[in-house]
């Protein structure tokens, strides 16, 4: 038994924070919550660790990303998506090797960590090499191959992507830290066919999907002209749109399409950094959260955003929305917040975490008050959205077992990752002739 103690305990962005708040950690669960006073007087015989002038707060959800695509950090900026995609991702990682599936996850896990994700959402290709790094990181995934119409480097032909996912599904069904989901990769790269097995799929085992949506303008006209409808009704025609779906981006979306979304309990993956960056637009967040949408807060594959910090994340949903609408009262801390914890937590299929609450999972991050750029505290949930950045948290924990302590990574070496994807990006070089 472990008492964790801090000058300010966030439980969720629903409730006031507790001043001079404690956790009792018991077998990964918490086993008490309340007045550090309290805490310590019925539980005096629990080793404490106190934070002092800090923030506990629950683990951050990053609802989506390629956490591998590290190895492809800065190597294209400034590019419109599609030719961002084809012209330079797509050719590259048809040279994609296990290894640096791995290791680029590994690295990414590192940075995750390094801003409070305790729960991260994942498509790539050679997921099972993502499948290892989460596992010996001690991290919780929702994660699935990739799939997609044309070869993968990885299983060759859509089939044997169609047979990997079943197996993912099967291998991982009782899994404590991993969910398997169901990835077609967008509308736009896969066939209504494809999307009617992966559907036909996911059904079986009850498990979410995970696509790309309503990303760029151009997404919505090539659908449109292929279709006659846009990729939202294109999907819901094909009978994908329904509570078991997850949807990243949803940038370009009518109110007609919002209704929809907010109908059928679709859930998004909110990137504003990657839309951003690829000039794809703003999400409609603030419209979709009315609406009832359960939004979470994603960075997107660290070689369009081109980082995994879930904490600048929020900064940044946050601002583009005031901006955006001359309006500074859109898209409260608060609300991004719960975007990065709790709502991200049940879009991923775990309604459990994104809050700390007595009885339930462990999960949850620490950042230090020391530094000038967090100093005064008024509200420590504005200090997370508007002040922190990623280097501020100091301690991560996952079930109850610290991943890092006191800004030290536990599980695994991070030296050794950032040595590998140095390796790797030299590889990659070479074979872009650079
Ligand atoms: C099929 S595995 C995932 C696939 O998605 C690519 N990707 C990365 N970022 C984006 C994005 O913003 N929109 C669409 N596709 C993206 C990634 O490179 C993989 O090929
Ligand atoms: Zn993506």
């Amino acid at each position: 038994m472990q008492i964790l103690s801090a000058q300010y305990v966030i439980t969720s962005a629903k409730n006031p924070p507790l001043i001079d708040g404690a956790l009792v950690i018991e077998k990964g669960k918490i086993l008490d919550i309340g007045p550090k006073k309290q805490i310590f007087s019925h539980y005096a015989q629990a080793e404490v660790i106190d934070f002092g002038e800090s923030i506990l707060f629950p683990g951050l959800v990053n609802a989506h990303t390629h956490a591998s695509m590290t190895i492809f950090r800065g190597l294209a900026d400034d590019l419109p998506l599609m030719t961002w995609l084809e012209n330079y991702i797509f050719p590259v990682e048809r040279h994609l090797k296990p290894e640096w599936v791995y290791w680029g996850a590994k690295l990414a896990i590192a940075e995750m960590f390094r801003s409070g994700v305790t729960l991260f959402a994942d498509m790539y290709l050679f997921e099972e090499e993502v499948i290892k790094a989460v596992e010996e990181a001690g991290v919780k995934a929702t994660l699935g191959e990739g799939l997609f119409d044309f070869p993968s480097p990885n299983y060759g032909p859509l089939e044997n992507g169609l047979a990997l996912t079943e197996k993912l599904f099967k291998d991982f069904a009782e899994h404590s830290r991993i969910k398997i989901m169901a990835c077609p990769h967008a509308t736009y790269t896969c066939s209504p066919d494809t999307l009617k097995a992966v559907a036909n799929i996911a059904e079986r085992y009850d498990a979410l999907i995970h696509i790309h949506l309503s990303e760029t303008k151009d997404e919505v006209s090539l659908i449109k002209a292929r279709y006659g409808k846009t990729p939202p009704f294109h999907l819901d025609s094909l009978g994908l749109l329904n509570e078991r779906l997850l949807v990243a981006h949803a940038v370009q979306l009518t109110d007609e399409e919002i209704e929809l979304l907010a109908k059928r309990q679709v859930k998004v993956a909110h990137c504003p950094e990657s839309n951003l960056k690829l000039g794809s637009g703003v999400a409609p967040v603030p419209a979709l959260l009315e609406a009832g949408v359960c939004v979470g807060l994603g960075t997107d594959g660290p070689a369009s955003n081109n980082d995994l910090d879930l904490i600048g994340e929020m900064r940044t949903a946050a601002l583009i929305q005031k901006g955006l609408t001359f309006d500074p009262t859109k898209l409260p801390a608060k609300d991004v917040f719960s975007m990065a914890t709790s709502l991200g937590a049940e879009a991923l299929g775990w309604p459990e975490l994104g809050c700390l609450t007595k009885d339930g999972p462990a999960d949850l991050a620490v950042i230090r008050l020391s530094s000038s750029h967090l100093t005064p505290c008024y509200d420590p949930i504005s200090i997370l959205v508007y002040s922190a950045r990623a280097g501020d948290v100091t301690d991560v924990m996952v079930a109850g077992e610290f991943v890092m302590r006191d800004s030290r990574i536990l599980t695994f070496d991070e030296d050794e990752a950032k040595q590998k994807v140095l390796e790797i990006s030299q590889e990659i070089k070479a074979l872009l002739g650079r």
